[in-house]
């Protein structure tokens, strides 16, 4: 079959305090993160919105050692996977493309070119499609393919979501039962699945189906569960001042308390790794709103990591994929899933005399914006609440 490669993608996250503040400039200056309509407002507002939002972020890595452990972890699952895939392949290599962090995926594909990959897996590390993580990932792979001939010659295929797969929902099941276990009266004890939230307006404009994909994922990894538990879906890590996905995780917490549920367990479910969301989000600061709220026995079921189950599945992932058709990134994003990428779908009809009247209109108050936020540190991006 010739060499393959596996390009695993992943979201990236400092290594250190310092990192922080480059790490979210890197992400706010993603329109697939914030979608402003103005792409000339993006990179000036992300450093805006990276500087004011730095030193809170650094508080949160710094109660959980300092850094991000994503790296880590995700080397570990490739090393975990090539092994795996070694046992089926003669000629296989593993890869880790971050989309915002070291290593990023721009290396890893110089890296992909100088080993002579012929055939190459992308594999997101996200079970659910959003266009904020698998899509944005796929839409930078496209445009380095755009402007690197030499990749014509790679062949790839495209691994869209995979929340469906047999044994990702396997581990996920046993690492719930796990942890249901360690309660006196396990099918009486609340499952609190908690998935990272989006804007509604993804789901409602711009079609994303992350929403129908995290409800679906959750019904599948009930059924293979097959307990009698009562269950809650609800959404985390809310960022901005527009309206994400509900109910909000917080939220949620304090309804089960009213309710007079004391006992959960909370599932974290859009993520395979432990990162800052599980480890200072979930740990620390949901379980003091439960502990608050009356629910006094705060479970939290592991992060996939290295379960074995979980490594079997991508293994499957890949060699199924080897088998069939391949497939490109715009069918993925535009057939497929359907959604709307931004800005650049919206403005790929051009800048008619109007769009460059407002353009520079808009500029110039954007530039009035920036400035008096600046100079008062409480200007009108702070008033709406982006700050
Ligand atoms: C499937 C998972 C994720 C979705 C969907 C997602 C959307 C999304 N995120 C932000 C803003 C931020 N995300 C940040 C960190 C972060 N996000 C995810 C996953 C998803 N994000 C992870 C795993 C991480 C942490 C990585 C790590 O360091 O361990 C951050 C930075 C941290 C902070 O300051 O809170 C921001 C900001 C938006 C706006 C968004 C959807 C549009
Ligand atoms: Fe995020
Ligand atoms: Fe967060």
């Amino acid at each position: 079959m010739g060499r393959v490669g596996v390009l695993l993608l992943n979201l990236g996250g400092p290594d250190s305090l310092e990192d922080v503040r480059p790490f979210l400039f890197n992400l706010f200056a993603d329109p697939e993160i914030i979608r402003i309509p103005f792409p000339w407002l993006q990179k000036p507002l992300a450093w805006l919105i990276s500087t004011r939002r730095a030193k809170t972020s650094q508080d949160n890595y710094r109660q959980i050692g300092g850094g991000s452990p994503l790296r880590q972890i995700t080397e570990a699952q490739a090393e975990v996977l090539e092994t795996a895939l070694q046992k089926e392949l003669d000629q296989v290599s593993v890869y880790i493309g971050m989309r915002y962090w070291h290593p990023f995926t721009e290396e890893a594909i110089a890296r992909i070119k100088q080993d002579g990959v012929e055939k190459l897996v992308i594999l997101p590390l996200y079970p659910q499609f959003s266009i904020s993580t698998s899509g944005s990932s796929f839409r930078l792979l496209e445009r380095i393919w755009q402007q690197d001939p030499s990749l014509e010659n790679l062949q790839y295929t495209v691994i869209p979501s995979w929340y469906q797969h047999p044994n990702y929902l396997r581990a996920m099941a046993d690492l719930i039962a796990g942890e249901l276990d360690k309660f006196e009266n396990p099918d009486q004890v609340h499952i609190f699945f908690s998935a990272h939230g989006v804007p509604l307006s993804y789901v409602a404009e711009a079609g994303d189906p992350y929403q129908r994909e995290i409800e679906d994922c959750t019904r599948l990894i009930l059924n293979t569960l097959n307990r009698p538990n009562p269950h809650i879906l609800a959404y985390q890590s809310r960022v901005g001042p527009v309206e994400w996905l509900k109910p909000y995780t917080e939220d949620a917490l304090i309804e089960l308390g009213q309710q007079g549920v004391q006992e959960i367990v909370v599932v974290p479910i859009s993520f395979v790794s432990e990162h800052i969301e599980t480890l200072q989000e979930i740990d620390i600061e949901y379980r003091e709103i439960a502990e608050e709220a009356g629910i006094h026995h705060f479970g939290r079921v592991p992060a996939l990591n290295t379960h074995p189950l979980f490594i079997q599945s991508l293994k499957e992932l890949v060699i199924e994929s080897l088998h069939s058709t391949p497939k490109q990134f715009a069918e993925v994003t535009r057939m497929e899933k359907r959604v709307k990428m931004y800005p650049q779908e919206r403005w790929e009809w051009g800048l008619t005399t109007t769009a460059e009247v407002w353009n520079g209109r808009l500029a110039m108050l954007g530039f009035l914006a920036l400035l008096l936020e600046l100079i008062s540190g409480n200007g009108p991006l702070h008033f709406v609440g982006l700050l």
